[in-house]
């Protein structure tokens, strides 16, 4: 049936009332390190100009945390890519990323960036796929090792480094 299948999620900016829904979205997601619930309001308040949300019939089924590398502006820096376990498989991981890039504060951005860790299979496919589909690379150095956390209780996170992205006509000569 058309209208069943017709996809109605919807990206947005955050804002500070929506940290709460994606504090609550992350720990229901249970794949992600649950941070504390003022840092997602603090995400959605001041970090809303590259922070998404994806919601479907109002409800949010996707959140993407990210924000301008202070020492690189030309690099966004993916912190959390989180998707509601009954939207898994839609490629909505991937439509959150896109909206990112797709924002004003992301106009300048040339690399895009995420820590990944070795038993996260899906969220490796995702940033391999999405260089892909921007025909650049994906580039991956270990970044923090297990023992900069504590106990034994993290694996170790890998950079996911794509681009050059955003390629004009004259630099794809070059390159
Ligand atoms: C891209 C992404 O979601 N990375 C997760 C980093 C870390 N394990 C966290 O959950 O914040």
């Amino acid at each position: 049936d058309p209208v069943l299948s017709a996809d109605i999620t919807r990206f947005r900016a955050p804002r500070k009332e929506d940290g709460l829904d994606v504090w609550r979205l992350i720990k229901e997601a249970g794949t992600l390190d649950l941070n504390s619930p003022y840092s997602y309001l603090m995400l959605c308040d001041l970090f809303s100009d590259t922070c998404v949300i994806a919601e479907e019939k109002g409800k949010i089924v996707g959140f993407v945390s990210a924000f301008l590398s202070p020492d690189s502006p030309d690099t966004i820096f993916i912190w959390q890519v989180g998707v509601a376990q009954s939207q898994r498989g839609k490629g909505l991981g991937k439509r959150l990323l896109r909206e990112v890039l797709r924002r004003k504060a992301c106009a300048g951005v040339r690399f895009l960036e995420a820590t990944v860790s070795p038993s996260n299979i899906p969220s490796q496919s995702l940033f391999r796929s999405l260089a892909r589909e921007k025909k650049t690379n994906c580039r991956t150095r270990k970044r923090y090792g297990e023992e900069l956390f504590p106990g034994n209780g993290h694996e170790a996170e890998w950079t996911f480094r794509i681009g050059p992205l955003n390629k004009t006509e004259s630099t794809k000569e070059v390159l």
